[in-house]
C-alpha cells in the first residue's frame, strides 16, 4: 500500500503545482487521473513513483514501482532488447531476455527486440517503455499517459497486461487526459484540478475555465447540478469567468 497524506508540491518559489493531495493505492487498485495540460498529472506521478519529494506533507510505504515516463527518452543506438536486458541486469531481473522478448513481442514492437531504439517512432518508443517498467513485476505501476501513441492493437495488449499485473497483486495508477478512456479502463478515476485530487464524478459535467485574481487561466470539470454555485462563489471570490463549456458542447 502506498499513502500520500496532504502532499503539496512547488518548484523553486513558483505557485503551488499540487496541494493537500491525499490518497492511498492498495495492491490489485486501478487509481485512472485525468486533468487539462499542465494540472499536474506527471508532477503526481513522479512523486508516487519516489522520483521526487513533496514539498509538504508525505508519502509513505514505497513499495517497488515500474514507472512509464510522460516522454520515453530514446535516442541511443542500443537496441530494444539490449536496453531491457541492461535495465533487467540493473534490477536483477530473472530470465530478463525471455521476459523481455516475450513483452516486446506481445505489444508488436515495429522491427522486434533488435530494432534501435532511436529509429523508433513515438508509439514504437512507448511500448518500450511499457516494457522496462513491467519487466521487474513491480509492486506498484505508475504510468504517465501510458496510452498516447499507441495503435488500438497495441492498446488492448496493455490493458491485457495491466489487468495480468492487477491479477499477481500489482497496484496501478495511470494519467490520462479523456475521461472516457480513463473510465474504460477503471471505475476509480480522479481528477486533479486547481492542484487538488478529487473523484471525478460520472454525471455529465461542464468545463468551466476561470482567470483568478493572480491572472492564472484555471480549468475544472464541475457537476452540471453544480455549476451555478461555483460560477457564482468564484465571481464573489474576485475571479473572472473565461469560458464555460457544457456537455453537447465539450
Ligand atoms: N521541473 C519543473 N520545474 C518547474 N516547473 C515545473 C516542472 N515540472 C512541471 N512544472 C510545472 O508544473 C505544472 C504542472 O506540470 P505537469 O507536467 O505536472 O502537468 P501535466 O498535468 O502532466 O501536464 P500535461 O497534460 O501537459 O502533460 C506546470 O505549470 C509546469 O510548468
Amino acid at each position: 500500500m502506498l499513502r500520500l497524506r496532504d502532499v503539496g508540491k512547488r518548484y523553486g518559489r513558483g505557485a503551488a503545482v499540487l496541494t493537500g493531495v491525499t490518497l492511498e493505492i492498495a495492491p490489485r487498485q486501478m487509481i485512472g487521473v485525468v486533468g487539462t495540460n499542465g494540472s499536474g498529472k506527471s508532477t503526481l506521478m513522479r512523486l508516487v513513483a519516489g522520483l521526487s519529494r513533496p514539498t509538504t506533507g508525505t508519502v509513505e510505504g514505497i513499495p517497488s514501482v515500474g514507472y512509464v515516463p510522460d516522454r520515453f527518452p530514446g535516442g541511443t543506438r542500443m537496441s530494444a532488447l539490449s536496453y531491457l536486458r541492461h535495465l533487467g541486469r540493473i534490477g536483477k531481473v530473472s530470465d530478463v531476455d525471455k521476459k523481455a522478448t516475450e513483452l516486446l513481442e506481445r505489444l508488436a514492437l515495429e522491427g522486434g527486440p533488435r530494432a534501435p531504439l532511436r529509429e523508433l517512432s513515438k508509439g514504437n518508443a512507448q511500448k518500450v517503455g511499457i516494457a522496462q517498467a513491467l519487466l521487474g513485476e513491480p509492486e506498484l505501476l505508475v504510468l504517465d499517459e501510458p496510452w498516447s501513441g499507441l495503435d488500438p492493437a497495441a492498446h488492448t495488449v496493455l490493458a491485457e497486461l495491466l489487468a495480468e499485473a492487477k491479477e499477481r497483486g500489482a497496484g496501478v495508477i495511470f494519467t490520462e487526459h479523456r475521461d472516457d478512456l480513463a473510465r474504460a479502463h477503471t471505475s476509480e478515476v480522479f481528477e486533479l484540478s486547481g492542484g487538488t485530487l478529487h473523484e471525478a464524478s460520472a454525471e455529465p459535467s461542464a468545463r468551466i475555465v476561470l482567470r483568478n485574481p493572480g491572472g492564472r487561466l484555471v480549468t475544472s470539470n464541475v457537476p452540471l447540478g453544480r455549476s451555478d454555485e461555483v460560477l457564482l462563489k468564484a465571481l464573489q471570490r474576485g475571479w473572472s469567468v473565461v469560458r464555460v463549456n457544457t456537455p453537447a458542447a465539450k
